[in-house]
């Protein structure tokens, strides 16, 4: 919302450009704490809680311990399409989608401090998107590519990526079918903030999952300075 949320978000990402999403059903033996704990070590400082399969009771205590740990580590936690929730542990904002509550009315229950993002699917709501720029602070570009994370959900592909670099006036996260193999090309449409979801939650070493994922940006900026 103001000039402050999108700067705090925008921080969060200066050392490690993923933003990190819980996806307990990606790593079934392990607790969503051990999950966000690597994710911290590994240097993610922007966190979303994401469990769609998790009774209410049991996203709030989960998130409980979640505020704790993301607060220990100085970094964000944001929370997918639960205000109430977010209210309640006290995160720092809120992930909506285009059929969750109005962002306004969003706004109005979380206040000036809280971030918000919204997620896109189009050019249409992207530019809607753009006139929420005094209400929102960043929105969602994807799924870029078709992902077993969101089955039912169609890819918007890598022009829409380079579409919202050109367009958007608010920061952007790439997200939906990103990987190893496929990051390159997200980063090369314009991406700066990438999520990867399935394919680092389930990896064996976060920590060398996301050297992996990172090495695509450092070929991108070595490439963009000798240029
Ligand atoms: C960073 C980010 N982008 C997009 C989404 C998708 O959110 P939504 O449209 O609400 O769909 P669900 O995640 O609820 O299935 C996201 N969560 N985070
Ligand atoms: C939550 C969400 N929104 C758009 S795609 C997606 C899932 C991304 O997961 P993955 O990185 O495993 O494809
Ligand atoms: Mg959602």
């Amino acid at each position: 919302m103001s000039t402050h949320t999108k700067h705090k978000f925008l921080e969060a990402f200066q050392h490690v450009p993923i933003y990190g999403i819980t996806s307990k059903k990606d790593a079934p033996h392990r607790t969503v704490y051990d999950i966000v704990r690597d994710m911290l070590e590994s240097g993610i400082r922007v966190v979303q809680y994401r469990e769609k399969e998790t009774t209410g009771l049991e996203r709030y205590k989960e998130c409980l311990t979640l505020r704790k740990l993301t607060y220990d580590y100085g970094a964000l936690l944001l929370i997918d399409d639960f205000v109430d929730l977010a209210l309640a542990v006290k995160a720092d904002g809120v992930h909506i989608g285009q059929d969750d509550l109005p962002p306004e009315q969003v706004r109005k229950l979380l206040g000036p401090k809280a971030i918000i993002g919204l997620s896109t699917h189009s050019i249409e709501q992207l530019e809607r998107a753009n006139a929420l720029v005094d209400c929102i602070d960043y929105i969602g570009v994807g799924p870029v590519f078709t992902t077993k994370t969101k089955p039912n959900a169609s890819a918007v592909g890598l022009e829409y990526v380079q579409y919202a670099r050109q367009h958007s006036q608010l920061p952007f996260v790439a997200i939906g079918g990103i990987k190893t193999n496929t990051i390159q090309s997200v980063f090369d449409a314009g991406a700066s903030i990438v999520c990867v979801v399935s394919e680092l939650v389930s990896a064996r070493s976060m920590e060398d999952k996301i050297h992996e994922l990172m090495e695509s940006k450092h070929k991108l900026m070595e490439h963009t300075f000798y240029e």
